[in-house]
């Protein structure tokens, strides 16, 4: 899939696969195309090029059947600012033919005692909860969260990751997430791709990920003259074993620290950030991985 702005391209050739069911995340810096990315697939933004099928249907051509199916975060109760939160979930609850029940969907999201209160009286973090609350209403088979837990305060996200595994795993729900929280894509996705100026750059499981920018483990430890020691290594447990031999008992502050996934996301985001042509055009190679075809297809679910 290709997109341009006006003769600017912004996505260069997206191709992915997103399994029924699964919890995908979509990660990627500011102005990366993930917005863009996930408009096209809502139907609310038509490419330039390329194959698109969100649950077998090309969502420039979805209608009203295909759009009940999936679960977006309105923008819409904006305008119902001065309803009260049940009232509002109950007539968006309307409009779909199986739709949760409104209060117990209340008690989902932690927003009972808040059910008679006003729209535009909730805090942030509320108003979030009631976002989701809206795009889960009609029972979605598949569900797009767009940076779902900014303004969330810790209790309040775990609630939330909580709710998103439940409906993953329990209803079978496919779930498209975006997000700038590095530590959130890591807890809920089953895979995660990263979006670098509009290529997909990686795509795998959190682990996957996490191994392939660096594939060194690093070992820290205080030496026997007191100085902190730092080495790079490919088999930590050889390193640690030898320390621990030539130290005759325990490694004084030992530590071995993997690679995590935050290690990738910011040697793909720089790896992009080296002049044109010195950067590889592909994407990074590796199990796990697709993309990189030039006119390439998106699939959703
Ligand atoms: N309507 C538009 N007209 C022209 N350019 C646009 C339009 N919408 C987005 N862009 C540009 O397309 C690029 C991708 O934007 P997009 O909003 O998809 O990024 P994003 O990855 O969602 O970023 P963020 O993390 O900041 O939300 C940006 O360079 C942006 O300036």
């Amino acid at each position: 899939m290709r997109m341009s702005y006006g003769g600017t391209d912004v996505l260069h050739g997206v191709d992915l696969d997103i399994h029924r069911g699964e919890i995908f995340a979509l990660l990627g810096p500011n102005g990366a195309g993930k917005t863009t990315t996930v408009e096209i697939l809502e139907g609310f933004r038509q490419r330039s090029a390329g194959e698109v099928g969100v649950l077998g249907t090309d969502p420039a051509r979805g209608d009203d059947a295909w759009r009940g199916r999936i679960g977006l975060v309105l923008q819409s109760w904006r305008d119902h600012r001065r309803w009260q939160v049940a009232e509002l979930l109950t007539h968006f609850a309307a409009y779909y033919p199986q739709p949760r029940d409104p209060a117990g969907l209340l008690e989902l999201v932690g927003l009972t005692e808040q059910a008679g209160q006003q729209v535009d009286r909730l805090s942030g973090g509320q108003r979030r909860r009631l976002d989701v609350a809206l795009a889960i209403v009609g029972r979605p088979e598949l569900l797009f969260l767009d940076e779902p837990t900014t303004g969330f305060d810790p209790e309040a996200r775990r609630d939330f990751h909580d709710l998103v595994e439940r409906l993953a795993r329990d209803e079978g729900v496919t779930v498209l997430l975006t997000t700038h929280d590095l530590a959130e894509a890591e807890r809920l996705a089953d895979r995660i791709a990263m979006l670098v100026k509009g290529r997909i750059r990686a795509c795998g499981t959190p682990t996957e990920l996490a191994r392939r920018a660096a594939a060194h483990a690093e070992v820290r430890w205080t030496a026997p003259d007191g100085t902190a020691r730092r080495e790079r290594t490919d088999d930590p447990s050889r390193l640690v074993w030898e320390l621990h031999r030539d130290t005759g008992g325990p490694v004084p502050d030992l530590e071995v620290r993997r690679p995590t996934l935050e290690d990738t996301y910011l040697h793909m985001v720089h790896r992009d950030e080296t002049p044109e042509g010195t950067a590889g055009a592909g994407t990074e190679g590796g199990n796990g991985t697709e993309g990189g075809a030039p006119d390439g297809e998106r699939r959703a679910a």
